[in-house]
């Protein structure tokens, strides 16, 4: 399987995003549209940079009744995505939905990936907040089985928790994880963090960067540096 670097592109349009994307002559780094561009742009913002070349990630995170998952994802579908989201937190049977919506009639699909606990969430936060007292690697792992169950074809997750989820759920299943900062650096909001080259000896198969790429002085060599110490 192919391992990756995925850049977010959050910004807030389309021009700052082109701009940022033709600083990588000759390059078509695989990329991460979220919410913060999508809500300000809408599908042609996917569709032009399809046209440029690019692989695309859409994260737009869906958590819903299983009914709304799955007519969305019927939209979604429409988009020529190469991957796309929903939150495990919506249980096996919103999954199970949003599979089902995103499968065109010829059988095909974009890779369809579950949020197990947002990299932004703490321990104490999760305890605090939302009241699940169980360690965060192990709720984590019972979502990526959950995931799993449902059919979907892996989660996001921390690079922290990509060895344990392959231990409970295979090889072959997907860990899409953000949370990756270069040693030293700010965490910003994030909160269960490491660096590429962690990453890639923990057993990540996509790392999802975005601030250590996007606000970098020089944001192609720091992409370089990514795929440098991820892959090896
Ligand atoms: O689904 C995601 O992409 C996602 C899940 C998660 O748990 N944590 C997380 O940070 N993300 C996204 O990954 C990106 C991380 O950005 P940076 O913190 O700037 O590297 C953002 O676009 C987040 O929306």
């Amino acid at each position: 399987m192919a391992k990756d670097v995925i850049i977010a592109c959050d910004f807030p349009g389309k021009a700052e995003t082109l701009a940022f994307l033709d600083r990588f002559t000759g390059r078509k780094p695989f990329v991460k549209i979220g919410m913060e561009l999508f809500y300000a742009e809408g599908p042609d913002i996917v569709r032009e940079i399809k046209a440029r070349g690019h692989k695309i990630f859409l994260d737009l995170k869906l958590h819903d009744i299983p009914n709304t998952v799955e007519k969305a994802m019927a939209s979604l579908a429409r988009l020529d995505v190469d991957m796309t989201n929903v939150h495990a937190a919506g249980t096996i049977e919103m999954m199970k939905a949003a599979r089902r919506g995103l499968t065109r009639p010829d059988g095909s699909r974009p890779i369809l990936i579950a949020v197990t606990q947002l990299t932004s969430t703490s321990q104490s936060a999760m305890e605090q907040d939302l009241m699940i007292h169980a360690p965060i690697a192990e709720v984590v792992t019972q979502y990526a089985r959950n995931t799993r169950e449902a059919g979907l074809d892996g989660v996001v997750c921390s690079p922290l928790e990509a060895g344990v989820i392959h231990e409970a759920c295979g090889e072959d299943f997907l860990t899409v994880t953000p949370g990756i900062r270069f040693a030293g650096a700010a965490a910003d909001d994030q909160s269960r963090i490491t660096t590429p080259a962690r990453a890639r000896e923990i057993g990540s198969d996509y790392i999802v960067v975005g601030r250590p790429v996007t606000k970098a002085e020089d944001p192609v060599a720091a992409y370089e540096r990514c795929l440098t110490d991820f892959l090896g």
